[in-house]
């Protein structure tokens, strides 16, 4: 059984003051793109579950590593679902990983998302999308979403998922760092950098709804917003440049992933598209370009 899932970006990521629990209330537009995922979940005749993660991706730290072991998301998910419906089955899961690790896509989420839907298939558990949802979020607050695709407003800590009126199809450029950034690190620095400072509740900008609505690419770019830039800047000072790079290039809009690094820049078709990848080719903080287009479908059987 295999599954192929996409990886997401966040239009907006409006984040507020930090909550008891240590999350931080979120009002974000996801969009799932065309940047894909492999989970193949097999059968096993014993009560094993295993992973295998076959990638081709450069690890230079311990924060871009993928666990093979019980730390992957992926066999966490599939241990859930087998807690919660009460079946004593085994699986091999196999990933084929092209999401950037640690790069703010929700690469691991996006592994969760799948790993629920293979095994739901593989193990004949039956649960409906709605159930799945419901054990997504226990597993990170952006994996209902990598169920979701499409766009959709994220709430809660992110882990509430509405559907949003929306028109196009968007042509966007991603770079990716040489180094993954820690999600917990960069709200650790949002939180440092707002010591004292009284936060607000964070919405979604009208401005951005309205671009999404009308299918407007020009009014999409100048509505992209992410209230954690100032602190993946403060730990990745390079990451402007690569910012700046792509805005010189004639991007419409450019911002972080949701905690970075990588960067994101929207063109207005395939041709700008390409220009904009070649003037991020030779930038030094970037290791990779990506074009690509949203929003794709998510967690998907095939
Ligand atoms: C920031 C976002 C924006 O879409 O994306 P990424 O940059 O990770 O892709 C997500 O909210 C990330 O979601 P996810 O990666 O599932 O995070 P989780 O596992 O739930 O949380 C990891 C850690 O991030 C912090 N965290 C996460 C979500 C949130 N609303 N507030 C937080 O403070 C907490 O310190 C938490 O321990
Ligand atoms: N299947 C997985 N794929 C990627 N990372 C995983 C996976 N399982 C666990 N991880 C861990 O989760 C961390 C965050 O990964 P990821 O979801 O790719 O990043 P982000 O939260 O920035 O979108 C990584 O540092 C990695 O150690």
């Amino acid at each position: 059984m295999n599954v192929r899932v996409p990886a997401k970006i966040n239009l907006c990521l409006g984040v507020g003051p930090v909550r008891d629990d240590g999350y931080h209330p979120l009002a974000t537009v996801y969009q799932a793109v065309d940047l894909h995922d492999e989970v193949r979940a097999t059968g096993r005749d014993d009560d094993q579950i295993t992973v295998s993660v076959h990638s081709e991706m450069d690890v230079r730290s311990e924060i871009s590593v993928v666990p093979d072991g019980d730390d992957n998301i992926a066999v966490k998910a599939a241990r859930l679902l087998r807690e919660r419906t009460g079946i004593s089955s085994g699986v091999d899961l196999s990933i084929r990983k092209v999401i950037p690790v640690a790069g703010g896509m929700a690469g691991g989420s996006a592994d969760a998302a799948a790993a629920l839907v293979a095994c739901n298939e593989v193990w004949g558990t039956g649960l409906s999308r709605p159930a799945l949802e419901v054990l997504a979020a226990q597993l990170g607050s952006d994996v209902p979403f990598l169920l979701h695709g499409g766009n959709a407003v994220g709430g809660g800590r992110g882990e509430t998922v509405s559907p949003v009126l929306a028109r196009g199809s968007y042509h966007w450029v991603f770079a990716m760092a040489h180094e993954g950034l820690s999600t917990r690190a960069v709200f650790a620095e949002f939180d440092r950098l707002n010591t004292g400072a009284e936060v607000p509740e964070p919405v979604v900008p009208d401005a951005l709804l309205a671009a999404l609505r009308a299918g407007d690419a020009e009014a999409l770019g100048a509505a992209l917003s992410n209230d954690l830039t100032e602190a993946a800047f403060s730990l990745r000072p390079e990451l402007e440049d690569t910012l700046s790079i792509g805005i010189e290039a004639g991007a419409l809009g450019a911002i972080l992933s949701g905690s970075g690094p990588t960067a994101l820049f929207l063109a207005s078709d395939e041709a700008h598209s390409l220009d904009i990848a070649f003037a991020l080719s030779s930038a030094a903080g970037c290791a990779d370009v990506v074009q690509s287009r949203g929003p794709v479908p998510g967690a998907r059987v095939g």
